[in-house]
């Protein structure tokens, strides 16, 4: 069911204090990690979303206990994964390329499948290198069906990552556990997202696998246990991005809270995108605070290892006063959906200029006009109508609901936001 929206529209400046629910990115590892560890894991404050939920929904079928902890955390206790299970990925990039990759180890057959976009999403490289390290599977893109004879021999791989992080990701998270353990090569264009091979990789050692990394384009993850531990998960900071736009669109002052000083997240990059577009942006105890700029100006930017923040930062450039030219991100067309096609589309639909090239996207501001907003299913899409409708009166985004993926609850949080609710706080 689609969810129409009238975006707030507004004339004041936004002054909130918002945050932001846990990382995406991060929970849907730790619950992965957490389910081949060699005994149970607390998760505090992990994202509770569609995306999250589903991960939680795979493992739960392959035999994982995932209990609900008053507090809102996931006390995860791992068991011998087993078929046969029907698995469903939704769109999420991280359940669709995570979960084979360790369904692999199970014993019994295991379907999985998605939402209709998900079965356009790439995945025939992941499927690929699953079968040259020994696994049977029917398919190249979802649904496909996984033989699982309880191990995989592993072992070198060489793979094109060029599409997607997730596929190197995917595989070094099980990997351990492979008899072979696993070596991935990417030869290729270059790896987009490399933060969230990082992410990967630090998450693996503190969970007490051996991976090395030192050269380029070459992951090796040692066999052996994965030790349980317990994750306390940073927020969001991908999810953060529109509510830090509110301040740079309005002239506002927007503060997160538990910023963390040290990250992997990608997300962490608005800091230099808000800062090249002329805003004010403080990291310190209180958290990250961005107050607007008088003049917002267009940026010249390669986003490849930030891409997740594309259509924030499109949207923020159609308001902007010069234009912006964003590069390196041609594979955000695999996204939840086309978000090269989209962003061109909507922008101008609006009365925009924006312009799809090879690799990006150029936006010329012009004064915009209201009309609807197409999310197509992408709750990046859906955020970024929001942005542009504090600014443009009359825009309709006509399926919010989609921000479910990975904020349920986006549309209070932005009313609240500019309720300006949480002034005092300031
Ligand atoms: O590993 C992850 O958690 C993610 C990796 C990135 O994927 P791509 O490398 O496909 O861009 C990112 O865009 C996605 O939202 C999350
Ligand atoms: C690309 C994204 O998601 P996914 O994990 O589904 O790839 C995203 O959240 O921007």
């Amino acid at each position: 069911m689609t969810s129409h929206w009238l975006a707030p529209r507004t004339d004041s400046p936004v002054h909130a204090e918002v945050p932001l629910p846990g990382s995406k990115s991060i929970t849907n590892r730790a619950l992965v990690l957490a389910a081949l560890a060699d005994g149970p894991s607390v998760l505090r404050a992990p994202l509770r979303s569609r995306d999250s939920e589903l991960m939680v929904g795979t493992l739960r079928a392959l035999g994982v206990g995932v209990a609900d902890g008053p507090d809102g955390s996931w006390l995860v206790t791992p068991a011998p994964l087993t078929g046969p299970a029907e698995l469903d990925c939704g769109l999420a990039g991280t359940v669709m390329r995570f979960v084979p990759p360790a369904a692999a180890l199970a014993k019994g057959t295991v379907r999985f499948d998605g939402d209709p976009r998900a079965r356009e999403r790439p995945m025939g490289t992941i499927l690929e290198a699953l079968r040259a390290l020994g696994a049977d599977i029917d398919g190249d893109a979802l649904p496909f069906a996984l033989h699982g004879t309880g191990h995989l021999t592993g072992g070198q791989v060489v793979i094109d990552a060029s599409h997607s992080s997730q596929f190197v990701s995917g595989l070094l998270l099980s990997g351990a556990r492979y008899d072979n353990g696993i070596t991935v090569v990417h030869d290729g264009k270059p790896v987009p997202s490399l933060p969230h091979i990082e992410m990967t990789v630090e998450m693996l050692r503190a969970h007490g696998v051996e991976v090395e990394d030192d050269e380029p384009n070459t992951w090796r993850v040692r066999p052996g246990v994965i030790t349980a531990r317990d994750w306390d998960i940073e927020p969001d900071l991908s999810n953060a991005t529109p509510f830090l736009a509110a301040a740079a669109v309005t002239g506002g002052q927007v503060t997160v809270p538990g910023w963390p000083t040290r990250t992997t997240q990608p997300g962490d990059a608005i800091r230099e995108v808000l800062t090249l577009m002329g805003c004010e942006v403080v990291l310190d105890e209180r958290g990250l605070t961005v107050r607007g700029a008088d003049v917002l100006t267009g940026i010249d930017m390669d986003l490849r290892h930030a891409s997740e923040l594309s259509p924030t930062i499109a949207a923020i450039a159609a308001l902007a006063e010069g234009p912006t030219r964003l590069r390196g991100i041609a594979h955000i067309r695999g996204h939840e959906t086309d978000r090269l096609a989209a962003l061109t589309a909507e922008i101008n639909r609006l009365g925009g200029d924006a312009e799809e090239t090879e690799d990006g996207l150029v936006i010329r501001p012009r004064p915009l006009h209201g009309g609807v907003w197409g999310a197509y299913a992408d709750h990046r899409m859906a955020t970024a109508g929001a942005i542009i409708g504090l600014r443009v009166d009359g825009v309709e985004v006509d399926d919010i609901g989609t921000t479910a993926k990975t904020m349920p609850d986006f549309p209070a949080m932005w009313r609240t936001m500019l309720d300006g609710a949480a002034v005092e706080a300031l």
